[in-house]
């Protein structure tokens, strides 16, 4: 098929990069327009950007100019944002409405109730809601939401076993990558030889975020899981990949054994699974009792899969697990780009 043009917003941000290294080569979408904002518009890629990515910046990127962030640059019919939150709030429903299916990483619109928060491996069906949005809101688009990084990760392993087990509670505490809090991000003086335990509004994202996200979609309404989540969250001094410290308690009672044998089986069907960024294997179990790690583990399937390991009974609640995610891909960037795929892959696009 011919490639479908794609924009990115936010396109020389920690996310933003990873969407030009992550659509380079794409076989579906061709990038065609870069934004950011005025400090960096009328600017070269090259020039605008601090590329801090270990690939090198794409030759097609280096020389494109970047746009402003306004309504009339954009015209693609997938639009990719990595804005934040205060930017999108206006911008994007704007962009839906005149046309555009933004895959967005901005918390702005994750919990609006026609809005899906989705991850392909846990709910793909809530993708029907963009019909809601096109009834109600009259958009000829649709805004399409990825989840918060540090949820991402959790709720592929409690969907996991919420469908063999059910899951009633569960305690999350993360250790979280530096490239989750953008670019420059957090002032080495502060993080070096440091933990800091606080991440603004991260706490009642990861609370909530999940149970939108496991909820069940019926009457165009989504239903949201009565899991109840208490969650900490940490910065600490990685600089990719979010590791959560997971305590589950279940309906029913497993073993680690029967708790790791239902991770492992965990599988797609072939119409997700054949995605170009699906990830190959959706979970992946280390057995090994010091993994998984951030610096060892996080590329695991191109940096979309997600790590589980020391998995073991818990005293409190059932069972304790270490679960790991990258946080600008599975967690952002490539996030977006595997729910853009599961857009065309259902045909949606206007
Ligand atoms: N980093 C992560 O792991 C995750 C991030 N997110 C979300 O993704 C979004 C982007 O995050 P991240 O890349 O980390 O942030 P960065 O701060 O690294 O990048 C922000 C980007 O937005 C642009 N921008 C800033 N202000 C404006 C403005 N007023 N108008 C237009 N563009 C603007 C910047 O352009 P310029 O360079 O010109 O300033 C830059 O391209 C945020 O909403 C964040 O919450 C979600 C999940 C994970
Ligand atoms: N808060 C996350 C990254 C992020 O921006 O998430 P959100 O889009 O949910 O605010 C982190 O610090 O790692």
């Amino acid at each position: 098929m011919e490639p479908i043009p794609v924009a990115i917003l936010g396109a020389t941000g920690a996310v933003g990069q990873r969407f030009v290294q992550l659509l380079d080569h794409h076989p579906w979408f061709k990038v065609t327009t870069l934004c950011a904002s005025d400090r960096s518009v009328g600017k070269t890629y090259v020039e605008g950007c601090r590329w801090l990515l270990d690939s090198p910046m794409p030759e097609w990127a280096r020389d494109m100019i970047l746009q402003p962030t306004v309504l009339e640059a954009v015209n693609e019919p997938i639009v990719f944002s990595a804005l934040p939150a205060e930017v999108a709030q206006d911008l994007e429903p704007a962009l839906a409405e005149k046309g555009c299916v933004v895959c967005s990483n901005a918390s702005a619109h994750r919990m609006d109730e026609d809005i899906p928060l989705l991850l392909p491996e846990v709910n793909a069906e809530h993708v029907e809601l963009i019909h809601q949005q096109r009834q109600r809101r009259g958009w000829r688009g649709a805004i399409v939401t990825n989840p918060n990084c540090t949820s991402t990760g959790m709720t592929i392993v409690l969907k996991a076993l919420d469908q063999v087990f059910g899951v009633k509670r569960a305690i999350a505490v993360s250790l979280q990558a530096l490239s989750g809090a953008g670019y420059p991000g957090v002032a080495s003086l502060d993080i070096v030889d440091n933990v800091i335990p606080f991440i603004r509004g991260e706490e009642e994202k990861v609370s909530l975020e999940p149970r939108k996200m496991l909820g069940t979609l019926k009457n165009g309404h989504i239903e949201y899981h009565p899991l109840t989540i208490s969650a900490q969250t940490n910065r600490v001094a990685v600089l990719d990949g979010h590791m959560v410290c997971l305590n589950v308690e279940c309906e029913t009672r497993p073993s680690p054994e029967e708790a790791i044998q239902v991770l492992e089986a965990f599988a797609l069907p072939d119409w997700l699974a054949n995605l170009p960024s699906s990830p190959r294997p959706p979970i992946m179990v280390r057995r090994e009792n010091d993994r998984p790690q951030p610096r060892l583990d996080r590329m695991i399937g191109r940096g979309m899969s997600t790590i589980v390991g020391r998995v073991r009974a818990d005293e409190v609640l059932d069972l304790k697990m270490v679960v790991l995610s990258h946080n600008t891909i599975r967690g952002a960037a490539g996030a977006s780009i595997y729910n853009a795929e599961l857009i065309v892959q259902k045909g949606l696009l206007p």
